[in-house]
């Protein structure tokens, strides 16, 4: 047994059986394992539980060490006892290695790809003009607006599903079901869920999750995937169905015919977008609004490439991102000041590879993308460290907070232009401040964040929204009649 300890990287002293489980918090992890390293004087903490081993990688070296170049020995996902009781196996996120998994990642990588992502250009920039007449009316709903946003984006292009209120059943049953499949796919989760005697952890160790509570979850899980899949198929039959992903592949089966589990695939690749891709960029958008409510300046910079680049006269379209190397350098910023996964997805490390037994590895990505040696005063939202003296985007490109190797996130492409079109459009249209109180004086902007060791998201704050101009306002009046 020593000898197999000695293997592992060094990490907080574990206690009998129950190893780190209850030193570990929940929350702030990404930071937590950056102190437990820098402490023990290296860029790899090893933490333990129920004979559980989860290896966290804290610098991008190694990271693309253990998950790039050893991809072959590191692209899993651990069996979790919790996935088929909740009747999470559709989910591709969590699916071992595997040729279910390669069929499944194809079939993203299709529709996802950088070309063929251009496709959803038409739906982000509608529902990108529908946020900003949200804005213009409630801006103090914008949390509200920018979750609407994302959601009906989404919802959009995989079903034709559209969503006029965040009532709406479908985001409701899809909520639930996340709410509760979520906490596995933590470092706490992957400590006690990949345990095949779940029932036996008891419920007081930190996400545990109890039989009543898997039935709750199967319930949601079953209703999220049954709601927009009735929906579509009934406006396919009274023939008022937009395209989508999935209204296609049924158009095909009613014509030509396709396999069942061709079917079921697309099936899957939608319920799992659904869920992967809202919350993310959600989180990316608020911290975007909270870094503008901060810094004027930033915005000030901003809005002259717009000025020169789109004028004041028509509102942006993708076709003007690459003239606008200061917007790219607030995207990349938000994604490096904010990244929504801060520890990423673990990826299961295959036997006698690097360490003897099974473990687990997390990259963290909040360490990296706050790494004083790479990133000076990483604490301070600066998009100007993405540029070069001359004002062109320096070779940084690499955004970490999509993850690693073949796990890396497959929507990047849908991901990045919602994200851009949002910023751009937002920046154009309209000024972000600090909110002012009766008196006119400044109300501080709330900085936390809420964190369920999977995804961060802005706590609610306040801020100031007004358009920037009378042409402005018009622009988005008129927007919101096309
Ligand atoms: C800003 C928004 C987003 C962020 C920060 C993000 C981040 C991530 C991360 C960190 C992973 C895990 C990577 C790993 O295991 O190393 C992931 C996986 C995934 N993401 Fe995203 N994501 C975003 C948006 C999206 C969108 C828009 C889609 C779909 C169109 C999507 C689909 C997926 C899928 C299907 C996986 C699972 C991939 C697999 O396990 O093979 N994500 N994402």
């Amino acid at each position: 047994a020593r000898e197999k300890r000695k293997k592992y990287p060094p990490g907080p002293p574990p206690k009998f059986l129950i190893g780190n489980l209850l030193d570990l918090p929940g929350k702030r992890l990404g930071q937590t394992y950056l102190e437990h390293g820098r402490r023990l004087g290296s860029d790899i903490v090893h933490v333990s539980a129920l004979g559980n081993h989860v290896i966290v990688a804290n610098t991008r070296e190694v990271a693309e060490e253990l998950l790039e170049k050893r991809a072959r020995n590191s692209s899993g996902r651990p069996w979790f006892a919790m996935t088929k009781m909740l009747d999470w196996e559709y989910n591709i996120a969590a699916m071992d290695y595997g040729d279910e998994w390669r069929k499944h990642r194809k079939v993203c990588q299709q529709h996802f790809n950088r070309v063929a992502a251009k496709s959803f250009q038409p739906i982000q920039l509608q529902k990108t003009r529908r946020m900003l007449v949200g804005l213009l009316r409630f801006p103090e709903k914008f949390m509200l607006h920018n979750r609407m946003h994302s959601l009906s984006i989404s919802m959009d292009f995989l079903f034709g599903y559209q969503i006029d209120t965040l009532d709406d059943p479908a985001i409701l049953a899809a909520n639930k079901s996340l709410d509760i499949g979520n906490p596995l796919f933590t470092v706490n989760g992957s400590l006690i869920t990949v345990f095949p005697f779940l029932a036996r952890v008891p419920a007081w160790v930190p996400g545990a999750i109890s039989q009543k509570r898997a039935a709750e979850g199967r319930y949601w899980t079953h209703e999220m995937k049954r709601i927009p899949l009735e929906d579509v198929r009934r406006r396919m039959d009274e023939g008022r169905a937009t395209p989508s992903l999935v209204s296609q592949l049924l158009e095909k089966k009613n014509t030509v015919g396709i396999a069942d589990e061709d079917e079921q695939i697309m099936n899957n690749v939608a319920f799992t977008v659904y869920g992967a891709a809202s919350d993310t960029t959600i989180s990316v958008t608020n911290t975007f609004f909270y870094a503008m409510s901060l810094h004027p300046e930033v915005q000030a910079k901003a809005q002259a490439e717009i000025d020169r680049i789109v004028g004041t006269h028509r509102l942006p379209e993708f076709s003007d991102r690459s003239s606008m190397p200061y917007i790219e350098a607030i995207y990349r910023e938000v994604m490096r000041y904010g990244p929504p996964v801060p520890l990423g997805v673990m990826h299961t490390l295959a036997e006698d590879d690097y360490y003897r037994e099974l473990s687990q590895v997390f990259a963290n990505i909040w360490a990296m993308t706050h790494d004083e040696n790479v990133y000076k005063d990483p604490d301070t939202f600066n998009p100007d460290r993405f540029l070069t003296e001359d004002g062109e985007l320096n070779d940084d490109d690499r955004v970490l907070a999509y993850g690693f190797g073949r796990r890396i996130c497959v929507g990047k492409h849908v991901a990045s232009s919602t994200t851009w079109i949002t910023i751009v459009s937002l920046l154009a249209c309209i000024n972000i401040g600090k909110a002012k109180d009766e008196f006119g004086n400044e109300i501080e902007v709330n900085r936390e964040y809420d964190d369920d060791g999977l995804l961060v998201h802005k706590q609610p704050f306040k801020c100031s929204i007004v358009p920037r101009s009378e042409v402005a306002r018009k622009l988005i009046e008129e927007a919101a009649l096309n």
